[in-house]
């Protein structure tokens, strides 16, 4: 077997991780003739997309606010794509553009040397087929009237409570704070594609206004249902927190006939019972975890202060990317987000 060299001198910049965002940046640079090395932890491309995410999942931005730059998305692909298809969308745009990320190499740490004026990025590589995949449960027909309790009221933990009411589990949903609920669609259009439009024209408060009007009237008041909305609005709230807006697609109607229940925060959880904060216990025969993820970038990147050493997240969202000293780049995450705005790289 060939040993891998110690150091590898690369001749452009280095691009960490081949999910749409890397993908893109590399796809822009080879088209301006910059070559480039993308690095990626996983055995594949999008490893998020092909290995944590469910199933049924579909984009829930329309696609032509998905699509990444230089290669639109196949004209017979449905308004909002399905899992399937945007991963077999990502694989053409890599052929495509010739992108050949270097698999399972985890970066350990990324530091600009400035004696030599060149990044030093420190990988060790992973076992073949090292994807760390934690596979979401799914429900077969075993687990038909089994009691779920998922926990986070997220997009992701929206979503996959809907799908267990459709395979006839019994879903709880803890709710610990306040929460937007928007409906994907309103006035004939996407809830993220009218509110865009509309920031141009518009301040922000106004365009949360007329949203949170518009929502109300389609869903009605969701704080009768459990889900208080915060004081600030919905933009408002994404563009300074990056908490991001609920689309609902069909969960609140679940929660409205009840067929969803909602539960306060956990206190604390034993085996199979579970405490509130406001003391009631209850029995689960199985527990989901929906609360969102954490950027691994601040353990590897010693450059800069783009994240905050309290809890990780970057300190100010990037709209349209983010460029640091020493030619860092930050492209296509939102604070929480896994989509990410990848437009404006
Ligand atoms: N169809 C699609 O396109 C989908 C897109 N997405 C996107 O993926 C991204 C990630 O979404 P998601 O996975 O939902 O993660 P998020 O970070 O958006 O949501 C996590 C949720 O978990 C809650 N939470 C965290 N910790 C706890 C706790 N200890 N107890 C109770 N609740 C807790 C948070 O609430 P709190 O405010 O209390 O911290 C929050 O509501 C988002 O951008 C989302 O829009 C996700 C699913 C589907
Ligand atoms: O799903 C995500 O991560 C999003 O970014 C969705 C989103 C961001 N801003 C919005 C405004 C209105 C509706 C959806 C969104």
């Amino acid at each position: 077997m060939m040993k891998s060299p110690r150091y590898v001198c690369v001749p452009g910049p280095v691009i960490v991780g081949a999910g749409p965002s890397g993908l893109a940046a590399a796809a822009c640079l080879e088209e301006k003739g910059v070559p480039s090395v993308v690095l990626e932890r996983s055995n594949c491309i999008a490893s998020l997309w092909q290995l944590k995410t469910y199933d049924r999942l579909r984009l829930h931005l329309p696609k032509q606010f998905c699509e990444l730059p230089l290669m639109p998305f196949p004209e017979e692909f449905p308004t909002y794509p399905t899992k399937q298809q945007f991963v077999y969308y990502l694989e053409a745009y890599a052929k495509r553009f010739n992108i050949k990320p270097v698999f399972n190499q985890k970066v350990m740490r990324a530091e600009f040397d400035h004696s030599l004026g060149f990044w030093r990025v420190k990988c060790v590589g992973l076992k073949e087929g090292g994807g760390d995949g934690v596979r979401v449960p799914v429900v077969d027909r075993g687990d038909r009237g089994k009691k779920v309790l998922v926990v986070g009221c997220g997009n992701s933990g929206m979503e996959v409570c809907l799908d267990l009411c459709n395979h006839d589990a019994r879903p709880s949903l803890v709710v610990r704070d306040t929460v937007h609920i928007l409906p994907r669609e309103m006035l004939g259009r996407s809830t993220f594609g009218l509110s865009m439009w509309l920031l141009k024209w518009f301040p922000m408060g106004l365009v949360d206004r007329f949203l949170l009007i518009v929502s109300r009237l389609l869903l009605g008041d969701t704080a009768r249902f459990g889900l208080d909305r915060p004081r600030v609005g919905p933009l408002e709230l994404k563009n300074s927190s990056g908490k991001t807006p609920v689309l609902d697609v069909g969960t609140l109607a679940k929660i409205k006939s009840g067929d969803i229940k909602i539960c306060p925060g956990i206190q604390r959880l034993m085996r199979h019972t579970v405490e509130f904060v406001n003391e009631r216990k209850e029995n689960f025969d199985a527990i989901i975890l929906a609360t969102g993820y954490r950027s691994n970038v601040p353990f590897w990147l010693k450059e800069g202060q783009m994240f905050s050493e309290k809890d990780g997240l970057p300190r100010r969202p990037f709209p349209n990317g983010w460029k640091g000293e020493c030619g860092l780049y930050a492209v296509g995450f939102t604070k929480r987000g896994l989509l990410g705005r990848v437009h404006g790289c």
